[in-house]
Parts: C-alpha cells; sequence; structure tokens
C-alpha cells in the first residue's frame, strides 16, 4: 500500500481519509482564515532554483553537524503534540524513525509519553526536549533536570505561544484530546502558558543548564539578534505551522533577513509548509542550516507508524538528494546562495 504513496502530498491525503474529523482538524489546521497556514507552502513558490551543470556530483553526501553532531540528512521532526491520538507508535515511533534516518527528533512537552519513557526507548536518538518557560520556575527547573538526566541533546523552547492561537477549527469541533490519551509530563490544570514570558527568562534558562538552547519561533531579525545577544545556542524560523498569529509571514520569505542579521553567530533552522526535496534546497541556499517538519511527519505516522514516519522522511531525503544532484551539489556546503533566488530575478531579465 505505501508503495503508492510516493510524496508527501500522497500520505496527507491517506491521513485525510481515516482520521476522524476532530483529530484531522487538529493536526491540518492553522489559526484564524489560516492565511499564513497557506502562505507558508505558497511562498516557496517565490523562490527558484537556478541549477549549475558539470559539476561531478557522483558522489553525495547530505550530512551536517547540528550543535557539534553529526546528522545523516539536514531535515529534523519539529515537536507537535499528543502523537499517541494519531497511532498506538506515538512519539517512540517518530523518534525511531528520526533515530534510523540519523536526524533529530523533538519530544513536545505535551507528548503522550513522558521524558524519561521517550529517553528509554530510543537512548541513542539525537532527542531534543520542546517546552516552554513556565511561570512556575521550580517546574520549569525540574524539566531541564529530567531531560537532562534523560540524555536529551537540546532544549527547545517555544517563543511564539504567550496563548494559544485562536483555531476556528478546534472551537467549532470543540476539541478535546481523548481521554485515554494523557499527557504525563503536563499535569492537569497547570497553566501551559506563560504570557509573562521575557527574556530573563532565557538568561536563567542559560544559567540553570549545560544543554544548548533553542528559541523556536523568531520571525524578525531583531528577535534574531537579541538571541544572539543573549546567547542562546540556535533559533528555530517558525510561525508553529501557521497556528498562532494568522497574518505573520511565511519562514520562507523572512529567513533570509534573519540570516542576515544573525550570520555565524548561532545556528539557523526553519520549520514551516516543507513538504518535498526543494523545499529543503531551497531553505539550505536561503542560509538554514537544517530544516524540520512538524506536519509531514504526522500522516506517516498515521499511515503506519514508526514506518510511516520513516517513510516519509525518507521520501524527503531521496528528493533532497536529486536536487542537489541536478542542482550540480554534491554535498551541502556546495550549494550556493545564488543557486535560489526570488522570482524577481527572471521578471528583470
Ligand atoms: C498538530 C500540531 C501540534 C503542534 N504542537 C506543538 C507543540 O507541542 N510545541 C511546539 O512548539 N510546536 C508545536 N507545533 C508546531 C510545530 O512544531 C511546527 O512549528 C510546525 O508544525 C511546522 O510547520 P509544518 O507543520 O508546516 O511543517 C505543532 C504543530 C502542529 C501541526
Ligand atoms: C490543548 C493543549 C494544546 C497544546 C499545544 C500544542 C501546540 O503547540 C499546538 O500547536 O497545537
Amino acid at each position: 500500500m505505501s508503495d503508492s504513496l510516493v510524496c508527501v502530498k500522497d500520505f496527507e491525503k491517506y491521513a485525510r481519509l481515516i482520521l476522524s474529523r476532530n483529530t484531522l482538524d487538529y493536526y491540518r489546521c492553522g489559526a484564524g482564515d489560516e492565511e499564513t497556514l497557506a502562505h507558508n507552502r505558497k511562498a516557496f513558490s517565490k523562490y527558484k532554483i537556478r541549477p549549475r551543470c558539470l559539476r561531478n556530483v557522483a558522489n553525495r553526501d547530505l550530512s551536517t553537524t547540528i550543535l557539534g553532531r553529526t546528522v545523516k540528512i539536514p531535515i529534523g521532526v519539529s515537536p507537535t503534540a499528543f502523537q499517541k491520538v494519531i497511532h498506538p507508535d506515538g512519539e517512540y515511533g517518530t523518534a525511531r524513525a528520526a533515530e534510523a534516518m540519523g536526524t533529530v527528533f523533538i519530544l513536545s512537552i505535551v507528548a503522550s509519553c513522558t521524558i524519561e519513557e521517550l529517553g528509554k526507548a530510543v537512548p541513542n536518538g539525537n532527542n531534543w526536549l520542546q517546552l516552554y518557560v513556565y511561570a512556575d520556575k521550580e517546574f520549569t527547573q525540574t524539566l531541564v533536570k529530567r531531560a537532562e538526566e534523560s540524555n536529551f541533546k537540546a532544549l527547545v523552547i517555544t517563543v511564539d505561544t504567550p496563548l494559544l492561537g485562536r483555531r476556528l477549527a478546534n472551537i467549532r469541533n470543540k476539541f478535546v484530546v481523548p481521554k485515554h490519551v494523557i499527557l504525563p509530563n503536563h499535569m492537569r490544570g497547570r497553566q501551559l502558558f506563560n504570557p509573562s514570558s521575557d527574556w530573563n527568562d532565557i538568561k536563567w534558562l542559560k544559567s540553570i543548564t549545560k544543554l544548548p538552547i533553542i528559541l523556536k519561533g523568531i520571525l524578525t531579525a531583531e528577535d534574531a539578534i537579541i538571541a544572539a545577544d543573549v546567547g542562546v545556542d540556535g533559533i528555530l524560523v517558525s510561525n508553529h505551522g501557521g497556528r498562532q498569529l494568522d497574518g505573520s509571514p511565511a519562514t520562507i520569505e523572512v529567513l533570509p533577513e534573519i540570516v542576515k542579521a544573525v550570520g555565524d553567530r548561532l545556528e539557523v533552522y526553519v520549520d514551516g509548509g516543507i513538504t518535498n526535496g526543494s523545499d529543503v534546497f531551497k531553505a539550505l541556499a536561503l542560509g538554514a542550516r537544517m530544516v524540520f517538519m512538524g506536519r509531514a511527519p504526522i500522516w506517516g505516522l498515521a499511515h503506519s507508524g514508526e514506518e510511516g514516519v520513516k517513510k516519509v522522511l525518507d521520501i524527503v531525503k531521496t528528493e533532497l538528494d536529486g536536487a542537489l544532484a541536478i542542482a550540480g551539489s554534491a554535498t551541502l556546503k556546495d550549494i550556493e546562495p545564488g543557486m535560489v533566488v526570488p522570482n524577481s530575478y527572471y521578471s528583470k531579465l
């Protein structure tokens, strides 16, 4: 069956057929009129790839280093909540698939397994933990300690969620997490988001851990510069998959200003709307060190658990490999900025 699914869109179509309306809407939807959700995808068409020829691309290598560790592909898995709603393999399946593909898995703090369970289930994975800086500092510190003890390799602090975006589909469906799925890292009743969070919290976090810190949800050069000044290790340029502020820009279009502003001061990653190898190529050429995908692995998980996620990652890897070869780059280092240009480059000719 999965042989007939040859791209991420095929997996998405399949997921749309099998998931309940409630569940599908929760994973698919964006905030408000979903303009940003749609724009994340469409904005990739604002750029074209200028392929170079005759550059001996016979021996290709998609690996790179992220926070000092080798990843086999520059395509990681963004945090998405309670994955056992999608498939019994849940987060274990997604993390194992990421490990098999030699890449990063980010566990959401609202996962359907504990930090410790994931650490035990995938002990050799390049696992990162996503969390918020809670008003309750003691609780935050406990989570950080648990991540350290479970051999997580980095902390991802989501900074675009002082409160949850207004997702109309969920409101209409009266979405609730199914009763059989518990969120064991997050005691019911505790406030998940912290609207009073500020840059001092990031400084505090730096002072209590040696784990690298990544800020997820940066969308402006101004904030990227502050992040670099504060001394975090990386930023994940993200608009939360269009789920937070409708009307915010597509991530691929803000990436260049951010890369220009912070250059090599920290690692810059991007997520949002990435569904194929050409998207990945464009993001890398525009300066991202690595990309992440949120929904695409979920569609794979819905299809066949761990195997489905692996298949999705493998498809995008194969597409990136093809894009590299045909654009004339044997390795990621051979991707040159001039290989990806805005459409205006051609309209001026
Ligand atoms: C169903 C769903 C749940 C998500 N849960 C989280 C979460 O728990 N924490 C977080 O920081 N981001 C969360 N995100 C945002 C993703 O990490 C990521 O930024 C986004 O999905 C990227 O866009 P893409 O889905 O187009 O790849 C979620 C996204 C979706 C679609
Ligand atoms: C009902 C709990 C909501 C968890 C938030 C997960 C998330 O970030 C998302 O986009 O959804």
